[in-house]
């Protein structure tokens, strides 16, 4: 049977196939090959049909196959996650872009697909967010602009989760667990229950989850990014993370060219002819010149 691993406990795998769950080990031969099954990880799993005692809360199988990773995040560790939603509140906590950029780059380094989500709309006129959605749509983003509160968007958002592995992120405040639960109130339930389990357990530290929805498809019940460090980057890599800029490519006098001083520079002129969101470029030349100094060091 093939799963994905929804949970990991203690060496054991949580694997959900169809909408039945099996506690699962890994075979030894996984650990010869250095192997170790991540959160999801669609794997091949064998029932052990000797076992199946109801004592146990779960079926019991064992991981005999992990089939190859689309791709495998950090932190959290996750395999296969196809996309982030990065929540923003269109009032309170006030939208900062320069959070909003960082958070952005956070998903391009995971080369993930990102969603850009505000919420709160009800009892803000559009006027004071509109240039934002236009901004990012201009630079490429899918923006969504929803109400937790008043049932706003949510079919759109639910839309984006279907049959996919996401993650929320975002600053506090902006309303992640509130859209969550209103989008799917079966999730607070199903965590819920979990942390029962792990209560019962000797094991107290805080576990990675997917959380399944109804309509198919999974959520990490942790948001994505605590840190939004991105110093490692290279400056001159920068630009790849701004997606905006890759219709350019090729365009500028100079290969190489970082868009920020050289004469006849593609992007520049872009932005010159309003083709691109100002406050982001501006965020680049800002990122670019701090990851330049922290390079000096
Ligand atoms: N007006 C309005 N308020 C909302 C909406 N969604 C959430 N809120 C409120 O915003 C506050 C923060 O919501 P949370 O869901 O706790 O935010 P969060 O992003 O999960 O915050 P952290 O857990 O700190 O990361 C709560 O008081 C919510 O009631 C909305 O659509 N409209
Ligand atoms: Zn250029």
């Amino acid at each position: 049977m093939q799963g994905t691993i929804i949970k990991g406990i203690a060496g054991f795998y949580y694997v959900r196939v169809e909408k039945e769950v099996f506690e699962c080990k890994a075979r030894g031969k996984f650990r010869k090959e250095g192997l170790v099954p991540l959160i999801g990880d669609e794997v091949c799993i064998e029932v052990d049909e000797d076992n199946q005692d109801n004592h146990y809360a779960y079926k019991q199988g064992q991981i005999v196959d992990i089939l190859p990773r689309q791709n495998k995040l950090i932190r959290p560790p996750v395999a296969n996650v196809d996309q982030g939603l990065i929540v923003f509140a269109v009032t309170y906590p006030e939208i900062h872009l320069d959070l909003l950029d960082r958070f952005l780059i956070m998903v391009e380094l995971e080369g993930i697909k990102p969603y850009i989500i505000l919420n709160k709309i009800d009892g803000t006129k559009p006027e004071t967010y509109e240039w934002i959605v236009e901004g990012y749509k201009k630079s490429g983003y899918d923006v969504l602009c929803v109400s937790a509160k008043q049932n706003i968007g949510l079919d759109e958002i639910r839309q984006v989760l279907k049959d996919k592995i996401s993650f929320f992120a975002g600053p506090s405040g902006v309303g992640k667990s509130t859209l969550l639960n209103a989008i799917e109130p079966h999730l607070k339930l199903q965590t819920g229950d979990v942390s029962e389990k792990i209560k019962r357990g000797k094991h107290t530290t805080r576990h990675v989850e997917l959380l399944p929805f109804s309509e198919g498809g999974y959520v990490l019940d942790t948001p994505g990014f605590t840190s939004l460090q991105f110093e490692e980057i290279p400056e001159n890599d920068l630009k790849f993370y701004f997606p905006e800029f890759k219709r350019y490519e090729g365009q500028c006098k100079f290969s190489g060219c970082s868009h920020i001083h050289e004469p006849k520079c593609a992007v520049k002129e872009a932005l010159e002819r309003d083709e691109l969101f100002k406050p982001r470029y501006e965020n680049y030349v800002t990122y670019y010149n701090q990851l330049k100094e922290t390079r000096k060091w």
